[in-house]
């Protein structure tokens, strides 16, 4: 097989860079390697022909089968709301009061929120693939404890443990792809990931109007959510776990062995010298026993400045993410589209589910091209300005939100030309949110050195679940209160804050090494030099393909770059 021996690389080694100006004062001990390339002796650049490879098919393999976590974690918040309303008499012989449907809703969330902050834990401690096979456990525990479910308490417990599977493989899934991902593909990759999140509620949303008028169908629709953790159990007993993983326990061989296999074109002495580059750098929290170890991480996750920056911004994300209140949106859509005067509103859901998905495909080809941070801040005045809109158009429409029971009363007029804006707005809003805010955040593993990636990977996986419990528990009783425009332009000014704080604190991380990306955030949230080194990323990046597709074509051979664009 042709390599990107040492010849190939003469162009790529006059583009290679020192990131000197991001000074290297970090505290902590685990920051003292240097980003670029470490054994540069044979005139080779190890972070160049580490982002120009081709993914291999087990790159591919491990990015779709780890993604089974995010369809789940779509599938399963997305069926809930036409599984409450098929569910009938099904449970305790009685229909579910609103108290009973909160409760079975929330168990998920709640859920959720305890498996994201243990699985920070574990996926240090036990491994990232052992940490999504227990999850897988869960899940089928979960789903099948509601498939059988005859009394409502049966039906909550097993919301509430698949909800720890969901929690779970929120916070493992993306952060494995992150890690095994060659960075010029990292962002893609990993939104591949929120592809299926957003895919599963598609098609949780779908099934569930097929159901819905089925006598016990809406076992069906839970039943269904079995098959994927199974799928994803089997086949990881025959998949590696991450070579990061392995280095921070030492397992040098089977790290090499993953590395070869992810970057089969690499001269295996690039390699080793990418082996040596991540020991150096990821070395193992201090402590000799698992809670030292994780008192230590906490420490250092707060005492290292770079760390504290890297906390502060993804669990900002995260926060922005959920406090744009896009889930209150989804789960309430049926009900605000009904207010509004449209008869078919389950189809209207269907709608705004179907742009959150097909946006967050256009986000995975921008994501990476664009960059993070380029993207938020076009998307995020999109969003506000779709809010707005809404908050016009709801005080133009006379609805009534007010009553206590949260029984919302419309006109009845029939759809009017302000339901007809509130729709347009609501969908250029999923559009907005989807390309941005809605997957930006789950790239949060490239803020984190390996030592606390765990740890800082829980914080801001709970703030996404604490965020989530705490708007859907509360919008509707805001709608009530502040009334819908109310309700719209707090959420347009939450968000407006929200630019602000990513144009001041979000560096540009795209097309970085996972190693460099916490250089950025020694001295400063560096903002400046973080766009001059994306963007340098970028030139090397293409400068380097280039030279490698004319070195394959010279030798008449089919580069292995040439398949890059399709991922
Ligand atoms: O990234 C996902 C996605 O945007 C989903 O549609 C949303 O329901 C989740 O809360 C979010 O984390």
């Amino acid at each position: 097989m042709p390599g990107i021996k040492g010849k190939d690389t003469a162009a790529v080694q006059d583009a290679s860079l020192e990131t000197t100006s991001i000074s290297d004062a970090s505290s902590s001990v685990h920051h003292s390697a240097k980003i670029v390339p470490i054994n540069n002796t044979d005139n080779t650049s190890v972070l160049l022909t580490f982002s120009n490879t081709k993914p291999t098919l087990l790159v591919v393999v491990l990015t779709f089968v780890t993604s089974i976590s995010g369809f789940l974690f779509g599938y399963d918040t997305g069926y809930i709301s036409s599984a409450l309303v098929a569910i009938g008499q099904d449970l305790d012989g009685h229909t579910l009061h609103n108290g009973q449907k909160e409760l079975i809703t929330s168990a998920t969330s709640l859920g959720a929120l305890i498996g994201a902050i243990f699985a920070g834990l574990f996926v240090d401690f036990l491994g990232r693939r052992p940490t999504i096979m227990g999850s897988n456990v869960l899940f089928i525990v979960g789903s099948a404890m509601q498939t059988g479910a005859h009394s409502v308490g049966v039906m909550m417990g097993g919301r509430f443990v698949m909800g720890i599977g969901v929690g779970i493989g929120s916070l493992t899934a993306p952060l494995f792809i992150s890690e095994m991902a060659p960075s010029n593909m990292r962002g893609r990759l990993v939104v591949v990931n929120v592809l299926c999140i957003t895919g599963g509620q598609l098609i949780a949303y779908a099934i569930g109007a097929g159901v819905e008028k089925v006598s016990q169908g809406w076992r069906i629709l839970v039943g269904l959510s079995i098959l994927p953790p199974t799928l994803q159990l089997v086949a990881f007993f025959f998949l590696p776990d991450t070579p990061r993983f392995y280095l921070m326990k030492n397992r040098v061989e089977e790290a090499k062995n993953v590395l070869l296999r992810i970057y089969p074109e690499v001269d295996e002495k690039l390699i080793d010298a990418k082996i040596q580059e991540l020991i150096a750098i990821n070395n193992e929290v201090p402590g000799d026993n698992f809670f030292k170890k994780i008192v230590n991480a906490t420490k250092e996750i707060h005492t290292v400045p770079s760390n504290f920056r890297a906390l502060l911004i993804s669990c900002g994300l995260q926060g922005i993410q959920q406090f744009s209140s896009w889930n209150s949106l989804m789960y309430f859509s049926a009900t605000i589209f009904q207010t509004v005067g449209f008869k078919n509103s389950t189809a209207v859901s269907i709608i705004i589910a179907g742009t959150n998905f097909v946006f967050t495909l256009v986000a995975f080809f921008a994501i990476d091209r664009i960059g993070r941070r380029r993207i938020l801040l076009f998307s995020l005045p999109c969003m506000v300005a779709a809010l707005v809109v809404c908050a016009i158009a709801f005080h133009f429409l006379n609805v009534d939100f007010s009553n206590s029971t949260a029984v919302i009363h419309s006109s009845g007029n029939g759809i009017s030309g302000w339901g007809v804006v509130i729709i347009v707005a609501m969908i250029c809003f999923a559009a907005s949110y989807a390309i941005g805010i809605g997957n930006v955040p789950w790239q949060q593993s490239e803020l984190f050195p390996q030592s606390v990636r765990g740890v800082g990977c829980a914080y801001c996986t709970g703030v996404n679940w604490g965020g989530s419990l705490i708007i859907a528990a509360t919008f509707l009783t805001m709608m009530q209160n502040i009334t819908p425009t109310g309700t719209f332009a707090f959420f347009a000014g939450l968000i407006t804050v929200s630019w602000l704080l990513v144009f001041f604190m979000y560096p540009e991380l795209s097309g970085l090494e996972l190693e460099e990306t916490q250089k950025v955030l020694t001295n400063g949230f560096n903002i400046k030099e973080s766009e001059r080194l994306a963007k340098e990323r970028r030139r090397q990046a293409a400068l380097a393909k280039d030279q490698i597709n004319a070195t394959f074509a010279s030798e008449k051979k089919a580069s292995p770059l040439q398949t890059l664009e399709t991922v």
